[in-house]
């Protein structure tokens, strides 16, 4: 077996993913498995701007948790990747040293390891949504081709797009059916097993769910003029008092801030409704250079096919109940109720969740139905072809697998030249061959040469 480690160092924490492949295998499509996920305890390394040693020193105990899962004897040859994602990429627009030296300290302390280091580095957000995409397809065996020299077995799967909700962006790839390209930036070409894949993808920053809800609260105190709001994206009863550096402390809302005031007091309405008609001035729809657009003048092809929706999107559907409601009148209805019960019996309903999620899930939902709706337009129609997912076949959907695949040259561009036979095929058909000459032999000994033996013997 072969092992290698991909740290996702997200917005809000940091997950250590182990996988493993059969050696002699590592060129098959789908062998690749996840045997071990660490969520690192605390928040992203991003938040780590202050004291930027902590940023390395948080990783340890996921990393002991890693040299343990992996065998001694592989641990020299195991590769360890770090991408981190939008918490990074907005720390760097903000204070581009300190983000560098924040990478710096996850790097010293992975060095400490006994594997194969290989980086430390911020992933843009079309490779985020790339590799998203490339994990998904290679999980679900999507890349699996008949191989070429079967010319009437050419059947090539479709592949599934893939969205992904993080705390500070999100992302949506998929390969389109017309071959629109007004927009370049938004397209990527793969050659994959002897395939060649146009795929669509854009990364909205700011738009993952912890941003967009800072993005959203800060317009608010824009809007009212004041720092006192009545939101209606949280549960009756529930009061917040959140902190100026909390909410104005990030690229995405540095511009709004006006109030010298340090807090910014939140008190739910719970009305869904009104939450979603609050949100949707998030996405500017009036303005498209294009010939279609998602929002915010951002180039979209028409969507096609299946799409699966995982991170953000699992766990916030997931905690409603739906990820398999496939009916999206009954999603809204389902929102409306639980945005309209009060925070108390929201609390004694799920004392076990964290706080801050629970309290977060009327808005989180919202914002989901809205995003998918109104950003990226998805309907009544092909909601059903949304499958909200944690898992494909064992291994987290994420895009940490797409990128080791890539990075390790496991994905070859052509498919092996794989004999036409198998060995065992092959084997046979050599035996069976032999076993016919020897028979036509013995047969024309037989015809020809017996017979003028028994001639002679009569003479
Ligand atoms: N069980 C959960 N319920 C609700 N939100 C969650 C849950 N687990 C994680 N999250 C949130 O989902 C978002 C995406 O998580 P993740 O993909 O781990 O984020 P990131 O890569 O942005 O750190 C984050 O905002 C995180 O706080």
């Amino acid at each position: 077996m072969k092992y290698g480690i991909v740290l996702d160092a997200g917005s809000s924490h940091t997950s250590v993913y182990v996988y493993n492949w059969p050696a002699e295998k590592e060129n098959d499509t789908g062998v690749v498995q996840q045997v071990e996920v660490c969520k690192v305890d605390g928040p992203g390394i991003s938040s780590y701007s202050k004291d930027v040693e902590k940023a390395g020193l948080s990783l340890q105990d996921c990393m002991n948790t890693a040299k343990q899962v992996i065998p001694k004897k592989e641990h020299r040859d195991t590769p360890v990747y770090l991408g981190a994602t939008a918490g990074m990429r907005l720390l760097s627009l903000d204070n581009n040293k300190i983000a560098d030296k924040v990478l710096l300290s996850v790097e010293k302390s992975l060095r400490l390891y006994p594997f194969d280091f290989q980086g430390c580095r911020i992933i843009t957000g079309q490779e985020e949504g790339a590799y998203g995409w490339i994990s998904i397809n290679y999980m679900l065996g999507n890349f699996k081709q008949s191989s070429s020299w079967m010319p009437f077995q050419q059947t090539s799967t479709e592949t599934s797009g893939a969205l992904d909700l993080g705390g500070a962006s999100t992302q949506i790839t998929f390969e389109p059916t017309d071959s629109i390209n007004e927009s370049p930036e938004n397209f990527m070409l793969f050659r994959l097993y002897g395939k060649t894949y146009n795929v669509y993808t854009h990364s909205f920053l700011c738009y993952g769910k912890d941003q967009a809800l800072r993005l959203r609260l800060a317009n608010d105190v824009k809007n009212a003029g004041s720092t006192n709001l009545q939101n209606p994206c949280f549960n009756p009863g529930y009061v917040k008092n959140m902190s100026a550096v909390d909410l104005y402390g990030s690229p995405c809302t540095a511009k709004y801030k006006l109030f010298s005031s340090s807090f910014i007091l939140i008190t739910g309405t719970g009305d869904y409704h009104q939450c979603q008609q609050n949100l949707q001035d998030m996405f500017n729809k009036t303005e498209c250079p294009y010939s279609r657009c998602s929002f915010n003048r951002i180039f979209q092809p028409e969507l096609s096919g299946n799409f699966g929706a995982f991170s953000a999107f699992y766990f916030v559907m997931n905690f409603l109940n739906l990820t398999s409601e496939k009916d999206l009148s009954k999603v809204k209805e389902t929102l409306k109720e639980f945005c309209s019960e009060s925070w108390q019996q929201v609390k004694e309903k799920f004392p076990d969740i964290k706080e801050k999620y629970l309290s977060e899930y009327c808005f989180s939902g919202t914002y989901i139905l809205t995003l998918l709706e109104m950003g990226y337009g998805f309907t009544s129609e092909n909601w059903g072809n949304i499958n909200f997912l944690r898992k494909i076949k064992g291994s987290d959907a994420a895009w940490t697998l797409g990128y080791m695949l890539n990075l390790t040259n496991m994905i070859p561009a052509e498919l092996p030249s794989s004999p036409p036979l198998s060995h065992a095929s092959y084997v046979g058909l050599m035996v069976l061959f032999s076993f016919l000459l020897a028979s036509v032999v013995f047969i024309g000994w037989l015809y020809f040469w017996k017979p003028r033996c028994l001639q002679k013997g009569i003479i």
